[in-house]
Parts: structure tokens; C-alpha cells; sequence
């Protein structure tokens, strides 16, 4: 099993402290750092993969420190935030090569496998510098894997993707975490860590800020109103009835739609219901305007 640790981890550029004092375990399956840009996070990969000594604390996999150390590399996978550089290689060139420094008894053979795992095979003949934006983050992960690595460790990486190559990264990440995989990227698009990952880090200016499935984070909060947004028969009617009722925080008329804020969550659920029928209203849609990451964030952000 590999966990990566950090402990009590700062990491500072002259005087910018990009990382503060992190304590944080990440395990096996995928999890997604997320923190606004500049919260750190391309720090921490750098911090994890051993491209940076920590300037105070431990990096740690598996309890051997990754700083300096050529053995735990071996178990690494890194897929940086820039594009590919080697332009003028063929995938399977820069693959080969990646296998090459890894020092593997076949490197075509590794290779092969590794640009089978991404679905590059096909255009594997083809210069990285045609390449679209998404097969560009296929072969990088095609280096990174092609060890076989425990740790895969990817920095932003749907940034410029289209909806189409990211669900196919979706799937790929998917693939690597069921094979019991420790994999950590970071993000600042909540929609992404959202359907990703069930585990998250939240790094606010240099600083860990949060941890765990994000809806159990929200959940936390309980001493923030939460909000809906709700389609009814008579949004005018149902308003007033909310406001006479008194189980609400605030309530407000916006175009179609009926904004709520509750006081409580659980009370508001069972109170709606009743509060509707006996306005003689019907409830269309109800939805939670905040049980998102988006919310977690601004939240973090904001405290
Ligand atoms: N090599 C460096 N020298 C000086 N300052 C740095 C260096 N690397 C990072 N920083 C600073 O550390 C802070 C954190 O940067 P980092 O790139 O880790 O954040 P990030 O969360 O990855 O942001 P982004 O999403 O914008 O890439 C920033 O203030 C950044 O300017």
C-alpha cells in the first residue's frame, strides 16, 4: 500500500511561503487537492513527486523520506502541469525514453504497455507537437506509467481540455485508482474534483484548510444556512407562506425560480412539504443551491 505524508511541512521561496505548516496522509484510490491558484498545490506536488526539499517537516512514502532518495522515486508518477516539450518525438519515442530512464530491461516493451493503458497505440507514430491537448496529457501519462508506478501525481491535469477528453481522463483516473493506485491531483475546477474524487485536500494559501468527502465537509458547517432554489406552481405564494411559517432564514424572488435560505437543514426538509400544501402550492424542483464543492470553497476561502 502506498501512502504519501507530509508532516509539518512548510516549503518557502525567499520570503513567500507557498506551504505552511501541512500535516496531510493520502492513500491508495484518488484524491483531488484543490485550492484556489496560488492556494500552493502545484508546490505540494512538487514537494511529493522530489523535485523540492521541504524547507521544514517531512515528505514522506511509506515512511521513507522522498527527498534525495532514488528508491521511492522508482514507485513515483509524475504528470507535470506543462505541456510535453519534446516536440519533435514521436509518442512512443518520448515513452520509450522515459522507460530508458527508468532504467527497464525491455523499455519497448514497457512502452507498449504503458501507451496501451492511455489508448495512445494508435498515435503513437505521430510528433507530440501534433498532438491535440488531451493525447499531449496521454502521453505524459504514458512516461509516467510506464514503470508501473504505485504513486501517480498529476498537476492540473484537465487545464484546456474539452469536455470530451476530460471524461476520458475521468475514465483513465477511474482505471488507475481501481487498481489500487495512490493518485493526487490538483485543481481548482470543483466540478472536476467533484465527480473524481471522494477524497479531498483543500489548500487555502499555503495552508491546509480541509479534508474528507466533500458533502461530509459541507455537512460540518452546519452553522452556515444552506441554501435551495426552488420551482413551484406559485413561487409568490409559496414565498409568503415560508415567511409567515418562519422557518427560514431568508427567502427571495428571482425570475423563476424561489430562492431559500434555511436555518436548519433537516427541519427545512421535513417543513417544506407541509408549508406548500397547505399554501396550495406545487413543488416543481428542489434543489440544494450548495451541496457542491463550489460552496465548501467560497466557504474555506471566505473563513
Ligand atoms: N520557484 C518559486 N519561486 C518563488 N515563488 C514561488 C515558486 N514556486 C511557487 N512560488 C509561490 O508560491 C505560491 C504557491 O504557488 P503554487 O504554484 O504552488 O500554487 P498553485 O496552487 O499551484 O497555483 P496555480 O494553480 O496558480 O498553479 C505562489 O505565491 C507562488 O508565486
Amino acid at each position: 500500500m502506498a501512502t504519501l505524508r507530509l508532516d509539518a511541512c512548510s516549503r518557502w521561496f525567499g520570503n513567500v511561503v507557498a506551504v505552511n505548516d501541512v500535516t496531510m496522509t493520502i492513500g491508495p484510490g484518488i484524491t483531488g487537492l484543490l485550492g484556489p491558484n496560488g492556494a500552493g498545490k502545484s508546490t505540494l506536488i512538487h514537494l511529493l513527486a522530489g523535485f523540492l526539499p521541504p524547507s521544514t517537516g517531512t515528505v514522506t512514502l511509506d515512511e521513507a523520506p522522498i527527498w534525495k532518495n532514488p528508491e521511492v522515486y522508482r514507485a513515483l508518477g509524475i504528470v507535470p502541469e506543462r505541456e510535453a516539450t519534446y516536440d519533435h518525438l514521436t509518442g512512443r519515442q518520448l515513452t520509450v525514453a522515459s522507460a530508458e530512464l527508468h532504467r527497464l530491461p525491455d523499455p519497448g516493451a514497457a512502452a507498449r504497455r504503458a501507451l496501451a493503458a492511455v489508448e495512445m497505440t494508435d498515435a503513437q507514430d505521430r510528433k507530440v507537437g501534433e498532438y491535440s491537448k488531451g493525447m499531449k496529457q496521454r502521453i505524459k501519462m504514458a512516461s509516467a506509467l510506464v514503470h508501473d508506478p504505485a504513486v501517480l501525481l498529476l498537476d492540473e491535469p484537465f487545464n484546456g481540455m474539452d469536455p470530451r477528453q476530460r471524461l476520458h481522463l475521468i475514465q483513465l483516473l477511474r482505471a488507475m485508482g481501481d487498481e489500487g493506485r495512490t493518485v493526487l491531483f490538483s485543481s481548482h475546477i470543483l466540478e472536476e474534483v467533484e465527480q473524481l474524487a471522494h477524497q479531498i485536500e483543500v489548500v487555502v494559501a499555503g495552508r491546509y484548510a480541509a479534508s474528507g468527502d466533500y458533502r461530509e465537509i459541507r455537512r460540518l458547517m452546519t452553522d452556515r444556512p444552506h441554501q435551495y432554489t426552488i420551482v413551484s406552481s406559485d413561487n409568490r405564494a409559496l414565498a409568503s407562506a415560508l415567511v409567515a411559517d418562519g422557518s427560514t432564514a431568508g427567502v427571495s424572488l428571482d425570475g423563476d425560480v424561489l430562492r431559500v435560505q434555511a436555518a436548519e437543514f433537516l427541519r427545512f426538509a421535513a417543513l417544506l412539504p407541509r408549508v406548500a400544501r397547505d399554501a396550495g402550492v406545487r413543488l416543481l424542483q428542489v434543489t440544494p443551491a450548495d451541496e457542491s464543492l463550489e460552496s465548501v470553497f467560497s466557504y474555506l476561502v471566505e473563513n
